[in-house]
């Protein structure tokens, strides 16, 4: 997809909402376990109730590899089901990749052509020849983990650079965007970070960010938008729990949707 395609989206739905599936058995309603491909199942019925309110669904692939072969069918059922009835949708492979070059070339060969994501989020601690396999692919996008929305970020994101005396985090903003084709660059910044958010945009002021932790991790909407958006709204908010557990009851989806609906609302005041 086309960056300015996702921007026209977002201006239509008056959304930057991106509804991340990461389906739990645990946490999923009890009645759908006995249906056959019940991960995709509870993914559909999740999509079809939502896609109006949000621009981005984002699947994070531990949820389906937990379940191995039948996990990666539901993942590849599901892919398939929004690029052919949703096509409009910007699609997210969380999969946090990245390796040497001739490896990056075959995850970047699974995720973008086998499975047909819009893009993938990727982890540069292997630098630019790890994340450069990916940027080859034409209206394709790569998601670095820039600034993540856990506590352990603080273990190594922080560090100060001895060279340029930035953060680490600033140091794989500014030298990714050195790299060739870094207009396909995007960057995770979560929204338990928005302290830092001012920094992150006085180096990609243009940049589109994925922003995950609002709701079940506590970080603030109001917040994120007042530092990150930009002229082009440049920002994806991403809720999973949030959304998907709000009913474990047969109206799950429609539950979804009312929270769903909640965020979006919120957006449309900051556009
Ligand atoms: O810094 C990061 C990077 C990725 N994530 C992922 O986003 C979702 C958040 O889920 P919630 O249920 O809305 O908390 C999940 O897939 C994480 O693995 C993140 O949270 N933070």
């Amino acid at each position: 997809m086309k960056i300015q395609d996702l921007i026209q989206q977002i201006k239509l739905k008056k959304s930057f909402l991106c509804i991340g599936l990461d389906p739990d058995v645990d946490k999923m309603p009890p009645h759908l376990l006995k249906s056959n491909n019940f991960i995709f199942e509870f993914n559909k019925q999740i999509i079809d109730a939502t896609h109006h309110l949000c621009v981005a669904y984002k699947p994070n692939l531990a949820f389906y590899e937990a379940h191995g072969l039948e996990g990666y069918k539901a993942l590849k059922d599901t892919i398939l089901y929004l690029n052919e009835k949703y096509p409009e949708h910007f699609t997210i492979a969380d999969a946090k990749r990245g390796d040497i070059g001739n490896t990056s070339k075959m995850y970047a060969k699974a995720f973008f052509e086998e499975l047909n994501f819009d893009s993938i989020t990727i982890a540069p601690y292997m630098g630019k020849d790890s994340v450069e396999p990916f940027l080859t692919f034409k209206n394709k996008h790569c998601i670095l983990l820039a600034l993540t929305s856990n506590a352990g970020s603080k273990d190594f994101q922080f560090l100060n650079t001895e060279e340029t005396k930035t953060k680490l985090f600033e140091e794989v903003i500014q030298t990714s965007q050195t790299w060739q084709n870094a207009d396909r660059l995007m960057y995770v910044v979560g929204a338990t970070q928005t302290e830092h958010i001012q920094a992150v945009r006085k180096i990609i002021p243009e940049s589109f960010l994925l922003v995950p932790g609002v709701g079940a991790q506590g970080g603030s909407l109001e917040e994120v938008c007042k530092y990150g958006l930009n002229k082009n709204i440049g920002l994806l908010i991403n809720s999973s729990r949030g959304i998907l557990y709000a009913s474990n009851e047969l109206n799950f989806a429609e539950a979804a949707a009312e929270k769903a609906l909640a965020i979006q609302t919120k957006m449309e005041s900051f556009l």
